[in-house]
């Protein structure tokens, strides 16, 4: 005789709280259902975490997965659990058609992330129920307080409901009366309540567990050994008490009242006894099925206890003996000082703790199984870490697993940063779907480019509206039968010269970038280019020569339809410059240099889901680097290296005002060091993180030695590995995640640029004092030796100029450098062109630094840098050294419809920048040229060379 197929002879069906790919395809669970009249089946996260992350039985089927389409890593668990749950239904059905309903399905458990939430947790269950598509499925919500309401909903809707995590009578009480509401609001409908179904999971084991432990704690106390024997006789008896009660409360209420019902067709709302294997090995294994077994319930048993009782259990109608036992438990339990209401609702929050937990392990499987599937489709990331730090990391990445930090990032929590206006800034988060949804108006424009007839495209903007351009330019050229693309974010004259001279004007698309509208280089650019297009081709025509790519209702805009543009592309007002390179600001220029921007986008798509909400941080890549940056920064190592493979070397620029300008500001924040000349290992101190960005096919053996010399040496190495520079997409996102965790882990808004704001201001008042006077307020010198005058502040003055009479400007600079210390880093930021010669010279100089002074070097071309490390240098750690470098314009140009020039601009920019440096009371001075530029840099570098020679 089996007891299990006997069970129903009492009243009660047997569900199975299991469920697993093999054990369905096998024939396992049929099996149960013919010979031991199995009616049921529940899951929930932990076993799903069971079944997914410990066997490889879904390998195939995650593979098979994302060969058809396109999923987040949430949508990929949801798949597999469905599609497992809609074959466990179909095995039931016959169940279910036998029993007219009354048995026979398979429950599926909603995000355990929702438990606190009612409309979502709504929204979920009916998804559920539609997608599943199975009349025998039971959606499990759990009985919290946000839970009750959408049970309610969710039976109105006709949709049946397990309600899960029950430990408390009252609470069941409620359950029950949300479900009799429910239906009544159903019938009110002219809906068919016959057809719902609904159990409450009443919660067992569990409840033993934390009631033996207070029990324990309470002998313990206990003096008197009476009294310690009446607690210890309470052991291993509250769950059964407390459910028996349950059963009595279940017979009340759906006995009398629910009789309209009824007539109705309605069913009782079954108790199904939940948590039933027993944890205590000193109990019986059949414990929580012999002593629970009475008509119209469910006992839902984990598949040893299923086996224990096939094999020993016993039958009797136990459900109902006793009662008044089960009272006295309950009082006594009471009289111990133990809240059977407490311990019910403490159960509840850690079983959904517990149910989170569990979640997180799964969908960590799933991303990871994800990431073997996809293979060389997803950059990898690997992090090697000197141990303080690798612990601090796991710290905090586990705090942000179990506070749910990255869910709540990507939900727009503010109070993940500063709880200031965060929130409005993040809709690039999901901006990468969005585009792709209106790619087509990108593929028309890339036609219409392949067919007019330009050679060049040059883009005019700055910080995030160019730098993303370049990278692009940069990294994939131009396709064949596209223009090629070059970028000016400078008012340096000199450099806008040589730009010009590049472009055949009739023969150029102009792409005017600014998300505000009003930012001052685009615009006078704009202008000057404007009018020299003009007087090419005549007014009328210029127009058509130019694109603006601009947030909605900007003076951009405005200015661009008053001269006719030939396109207006919009950007998202809450994606901010910096991150804007997967929106218009990066796609409209990709697009005019032939590359596929759907592919790109489907590309940046993949790494969006790896570094999406629903992957615990430990597991997802973006999370985890912003963790190691926010990390290291706030333990001191925040000069964050760049590193990139020749092919894809431009990405550190973009990667620089990223970093720099959303994370710089309030004292805090990284220092991005990129192209940083490689020197022997010793130079590199203690206050650095180096990413390494490597191109599988495009590696350059020097750096792959320096990057493990790095490694060995103890400096914290991350590198990402890009299967072919096609994979770039992926990193823009992934740095984008990052940034937006360190931010938060540092502690600052990452979405504004405070100290930038302040230099505009800045250079304002002085562009308006030059409109007034012709010239800037005049400034003496510190010292002037040869063509290179020195201005210093106040304080610096005397010091200064007695090393320029004791040694020259090789003195002056000694003076200025020496201050440099470990931790910090000397910037050099030059009013100059940005050409290969300049940078050059200014590179052998900031290697001379380095070695010499074991300090981080920068190096910025102004005012391009304004845009990006800006931020940090004047908002960030006060530990930076600035050598500002400025020179007279030999060839000056005027800005048409302006009193101001170029070059007047360029100079106002400098010196708005260096009163905001000396305002925060940055260490500073200032060089100018007089004369050649060239020369000029090159007497600044070599003294550089001297100075640090002489420290
Ligand atoms: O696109 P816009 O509004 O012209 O801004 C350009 C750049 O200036 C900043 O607003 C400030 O530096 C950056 O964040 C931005 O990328
Ligand atoms: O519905 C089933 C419950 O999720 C399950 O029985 C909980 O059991 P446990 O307490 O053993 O985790």
């Amino acid at each position: 005789m089996n007891p299990l197929k006997s069970l129903p002879d009492h009243g009660q069906a047997a569900w199975l709280d299991f469920l697993a790919r093999g054990f369905i395809d096998k024939g396992d669970l049929a099996r149960l259902v013919a010979e031991d009249g199995l009616r049921g089946v529940t899951s929930n996260p932990s076993i799903f975490e069971k079944a997914i992350a410990d066997t490889d039985e879904y390998s195939q089927a995650t593979a098979d997965l994302l060969g058809q389409s396109d999923l987040s890593v949430m949508g990929l668990y949801e798949h597999l659990a469905m599609a497992d749950i809609r074959k466990a239904a179909d095995v039931l059905r016959p169940v279910y058609d036998a029993t007219g309903g009354a048995d026979g399905y398979v429950s599926l458990e909603v995000s355990p992330y929702l438990a606190l939430e009612t409309e979502p947790t709504v929204e979920e269950a009916r998804r559920f129920w539609k997608e599943v598509d199975r009349p025998n499925l039971m959606v499990k919500v759990p009985a919290t307080k946000a839970g009750i309401p959408a049970i309610r909903t969710l039976i109105g809707d006709g949709i049946n409901i397990n309600v899960t995590l029950l430990f408390s009578q009252e609470v069941y009480e409620e359950v029950a009366k949300a479900y009799i509401a429910g239906l009544e609001a159903l019938a009110a409908k002219g809906g068919d309540v016959s057809r719902v179904a609904s159990v409450a999971s009443f919660f067992i084991s569990r409840i033993d567990v934390a009631v033996d432990k207070l029990l324990d704690q309470a002998i313990a106390k206990a003096n008197d050994p009476d009294e310690k024997a009446r607690l210890a006789g309470l052991k291993g008896k509250v769950a059964i008490a407390n459910a028996k009660l349950a059963y009595r409360r279940y017979q009340r209420l759906f006995n009398g009242g629910f009789a309209q019902l009824k007539a109705k067709g309605a069913h009782a709302q079954r108790l199904l006894w939940a948590s039933t294997g027993t944890k205590n090995k000193a109990y019986s294994d059949v414990l929580y099925v012999e002593e629970l077994i009475g008509p119209n319930t469910v006992n839902t048993m984990p598949p040893a206890t299923m086996d224990a009782f096939r094999d020993h259990g016993r039958l009797r109608n136990s459900l109902e003996e006793n009662v008044g036992e089960a009272e006295a438990i309950m009082a006594a339990l009471a009289k111990a000082g133990i809240s059977i209401e407490a311990v019910a609702d403490e159960l509840v929050s850690d079983g959904v703790k517990l149910f989170a937990d569990a979640a997180d392990k799964l969908l960590g499987a799933v991303a990871r199984r994800r990431i073997t599937v996809l293979g060389a489709q997803l950059n990898t990331q690997t992090t090697a870490l000197p141990q303080t730090l690798a612990d601090g990391v796991a710290h905090a990445s586990e705090a942000w697993r179990s506070e749910g930090s990255l869910r709540r990032l990507w939900h727009r929590d503010a109070a993940v940063w500063t709880g200031k206006d965060e929130a409005k800034w993040l809709d690039w988060l999901t901006l990468v779907p969005e585009e792709l949804k209106r790619v087509d108006e990108l593929v028309a424009f890339q036609r219409e480019v392949a067919e007019a007839d330009f050679d060049h495209v040059l883009l005019i903007g700055m910080g995030g509206s160019s730098l993303g351009p370049e990278v692009l330019a940069e990294t994939f050229g131009a396709a064949d039968g596209y223009p090629a693309l070059t970028i000016i974010d400078s008012t340096d004259p000199e450099q806008i010269a040589a730009t010009e001279a590049k472009l055949d004007l009739r023969r150029t698309l102009f792409i005017v970038s600014s998300k505000s509208g009003s930012t001052l280089e685009p615009n006078i650019l704009k202008d000057y280019f404007f009018d020299k297009v003009g007087k090419a081709l005549g007014r009328d025509e210029a127009g058509s020569r130019f694109v603006a790519v601009t947030d909605p209702g900007s003076s951009m805009e405005k200015t661009a339809k008053a001269d006719g543009f030939w396109r207006v592309f919009y950007g998202l007002p809450g994606v901010g410059g910096r991150y804007s390179v997967l929106s218009r600001f990066g796609l409209v220029p990709a697009a005019a240099i032939g590359i596929n921007v759907e592919v790109f986008l489907k590309t940046a798509q993949e790494m969006v889901y790896a570094c999406g909400p629903d992957v615990p941080p430990a597991d997802n890549p973006g999370a985890t680097l912003g963790l190691v940056l926010g990390t290291a920064a706030n333990a001191g190592r925040d000069k964050v290296t760049l590193i990139a493979s020749p092919g894809i070397a431009t990405f550190g620029a973009w990667a620089e005002q990223l970093l720099a300008e959303s994370t710089g500001k309030q004292g805090k924040g990284l220092i991005p060091v990129d192209g940083e000349p490689e020197v022997p290992i010793d130079a590199y101190a203690g206050d650095r993180v180096f990413i390494y960005l490597r191109l599988t096919d495009g590696s350059s053996g020097t750096q792959d030695a320096f990057a493990e010399t790095l490694r060995a040496a103890g400096h914290p190495v991350v590198r990402i590995d890009l299967a072919s520079r096609d994979r770039l997409a992926e990193e823009f996102f992934r740095f984008e995640i990052a940034t937006a965790v360190a931010g938060a882990v540092i502690g600052i808004n990452a979405f504004d640029q405070p100290d930038v704001e302040a230099s505009k201001i800045k250079t304002r008042e002085l562009s308006a004092a030059i409109e007034q006077t012709g010239h800037l307020p005049q400034e003496t010198p510190t010292a002037i030796t040869g063509p290179i005058s020195v201005f210093s502040s106040e304080a610096d003055r005397e010091q200064f100029d007695l090393a320029a009479e004791a040694g020259g400007l090789a003195e002056v600079l000694r003076a200025h450098l020496g201050r440099a210390k470990a931790g910090d880093y000397v910037a050099i930021l030059a009013y100059v062109a940005r050409n290969p010669a300049h940078h050059e010279v200014l590179q052998k100089a900031r290697k001379a630094v380095l070695v010499e002074r074991r300090v981080a070097t920068c190096l910025g071309f102004g005012p391009r840098f304004l845009h990006s490390t800006g931020q940090a240098y004047k908002g960030g750690p006060n530990s930076g050294v600035f050598v500002q470098i400025t020179a007279d314009a030999a060839h000056d140009i005027a800005i048409p419809g302006r009193s101001l020039s170029f070059g007047q601009v360029e100079a106002a920019q400098a010196a708005g920048d260096l009163g905001v440096l000396a305002e925060r009371g940055r260490r500073y001075l200032r060089l100018h040229i007089s004369g050649d530029v060239a020369h000029g840099l090159a007497t600044i570098a070599e003294a550089i060379e001297q100075a640090v020679a002489r420290a």
